[in-house]
């Protein structure tokens, strides 16, 4: 349980984007390829894929093997035997029928009034080419024709393919109770197996059901016959009931509503069913490239006390050991971690803070691991002024015939700013090193001064003071000047 909210834990939006776009993609495949073979080799690709990562997350080292060369030598297959059925698809869909279009199935069709059309364009040695699409659709197979959207009635089919009417040659298209189109041309099958007696009329049929899931009923002009072409086969049927049955059968039953809850139903199946796989893909992408890296981070103090200063903090930053996606931890930057204390609660003095998970703010996807040092000791004090006192700090001896006879610092006094704990050990600031051994006559040097802690701050004005100094010869008898 646990493993699995580590799993689905800290999922970024743009990881959402990335799921829900190649689900859609992935879902849009299903859709072109819906009802070709193509789509079948395809799943059971995806299913050895499946069991070959299952495979690989329970350590059958052979079981994944096997998947994975089958997995591309079907991949072969499929480019290879499925090479004209992939382009007739890809060549003949358009972008809008690729990004949106999900294509209307046989619904409310009144298929006795095509049965009883058919059969009396039979009788009367009318030839007839009537296309059914089914899910594939066939918008982009065939775009020639004339758009006439009639209401579909036997009367009407006979009008259409009546010998001398005006859309007489050509195919018509049936989309549930209308003739949407007539006068179309249909793709013609290359089919060299074809058999002698069917000339151009089938030929035509063939060809549509190779690029397609689509009924396509023939009706011979010459033998007076009726053919049921549908995948790539031709079926001569005599007797009408069986025509009205195999029309049935092929479009998918008689109940309307039933027939429009069961599409409504397989593309929702096909939509969940991309998104779990694609979901599947990104957290074994994701989740199952996990890297370790660590990082400085620089540790704020979060002070809401103003007076309050830090004098001293044992760590200015924390080792941080985190882990994620290897994409996520290699586009990871510093400024994107941070370590955050609040000071609220601390006293005058020393105060030693834990740093926790509370305290590391990293951004989703990265789980922490590790916080070294884990505790900061941190010094605080309330910021006071004082007034010290400036010594001249010399170092080393003047030459042996010279002594000091007078020193006077300007100002002699400066103010210094810092924490008052400290302030009160403080009586005395001293300048910085002043060699005596360079000194042979009176004279005046600037010197800066020296804060001792460092956490003291003198007046801006103060930062350097000059020191005035007299020199004069020493008496050679009895030590004093001359
Ligand atoms: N590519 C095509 N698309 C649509 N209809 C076509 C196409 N090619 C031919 N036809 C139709 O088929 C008719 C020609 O039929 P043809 O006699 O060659 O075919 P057939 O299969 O022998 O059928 P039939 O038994 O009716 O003669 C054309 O007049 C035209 O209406």
């Amino acid at each position: 349980m646990e493993q699995l909210s580590l799993l689905f834990s800290g999922w970024r939006w743009q990881d959402v984007l990335d799921i829900v776009f190649n689900a859609y993609i992935l879902f849009r495949l299903y859709v072109l390829f819906r009802g070709t073979n193509v789509l079948r080799v395809l799943m059971a690709v995806v299913a050895m894929w499946i069991i070959g990562r299952s495979a690989n997350a329970m350590g059958l080292v052979i079981t994944n093997w096997v998947m994975q060369g089958v997995i591309t030598v079907a991949t072969f297959i499929i480019i290879l035997v499925f090479r004209n059925e992939i382009s007739g698809v890809v060549r003949t869909r358009s972008l809008g029928f690729f990004l949106w279009e999900i294509p209307r199935t046989q619904i409310n069709t009144p298929v006795r009034i095509i049965t009883d059309a058919v059969v009396k364009l039979a009788g009367s040695k009318i030839g007839a080419l009537i296309v059914m699409p089914l899910k594939t659709g066939v918008d982009s197979i065939i775009s020639s024709g004339t758009d006439i959207n009639a209401s579909l009635s036997r009367e009407m089919l006979m009008n259409i393919f009546w010998p001398g009417a005006p859309l007489h040659d050509g195919a018509a298209v049936i989309q549930g109770a209308k003739i949407t189109r007539a006068g179309t041309i249909l793709p013609l099958s290359q089919n060299r197996h074809l058999a002698s007696k069917y000339g151009t009329r089938h030929r035509a049929a063939l060809g549509l059901t190779e690029q397609s899931d689509a009924l396509v009923i023939v009706v011979s002009e010459e033998r007076g016959k009726v053919s049921l072409v549908k995948d790539n086969r031709i079926d001569e049927v005599r007797d009408p009931d069986k025509i009205e049955a195999l029309i049935k059968q092929y479009t998918g039953g008689p109940e309307p509503a039933k027939k429009m809850r069961r599409q409504t139903r397989e593309l929702l199946v096909a939509a969940m069913v991309c998104l779990l796989c694609t979901t599947g893909l990104w957290l074994s992408f994701s989740r199952g490239m996990e890297t370790l890296a660590n990082y400085d981070v620089p540790i704020e103090f979060m002070n809401s006390d103003k007076k309050m200063n830090i004098i001293d903090a044992s760590a200015s930053r924390s080792r941080l050991l985190i882990s994620g996606a290897r994409p996520l931890i290699k586009a990871l930057t510093l400024d994107q971690m941070s370590i955050k204390i609040s000071l609220d609660g601390t006293a005058l003095g020393k105060n030693k803070l834990a740093i926790t998970r509370q305290n590391v703010q990293l951004p989703p996807g990265i789980r922490l691991k590790n916080i070294e040092p884990n505790q900061v000791e941190v010094t605080l004090d309330v910021m006071a002024e004082k007034q010290v006192p400036v010594q001249a700090d010399f170092s080393g001896k003047l030459p042996e015939d010279l002594i000091m006879t007078s020193i006077s610092v300007i100002p002699q006094t400066v103010t210094i700013t810092g924490g008052g704990l400290t302030l009160d050990t403080v009586t005395t600031v001293f300048t910085e090193k002043i060699p005596l051994e360079n000194l042979t006559t009176s004279g005046v040097v600037n010197a800066a001064l020296v804060m001792n802690p460092d956490t003291l701050r003198p007046d801006e004005k103060d930062k350097k003071v000059q020191i005035r100094y007299n020199i004069a010869k020493r008496n050679s008898n009895d030590g004093t000047e001359n």
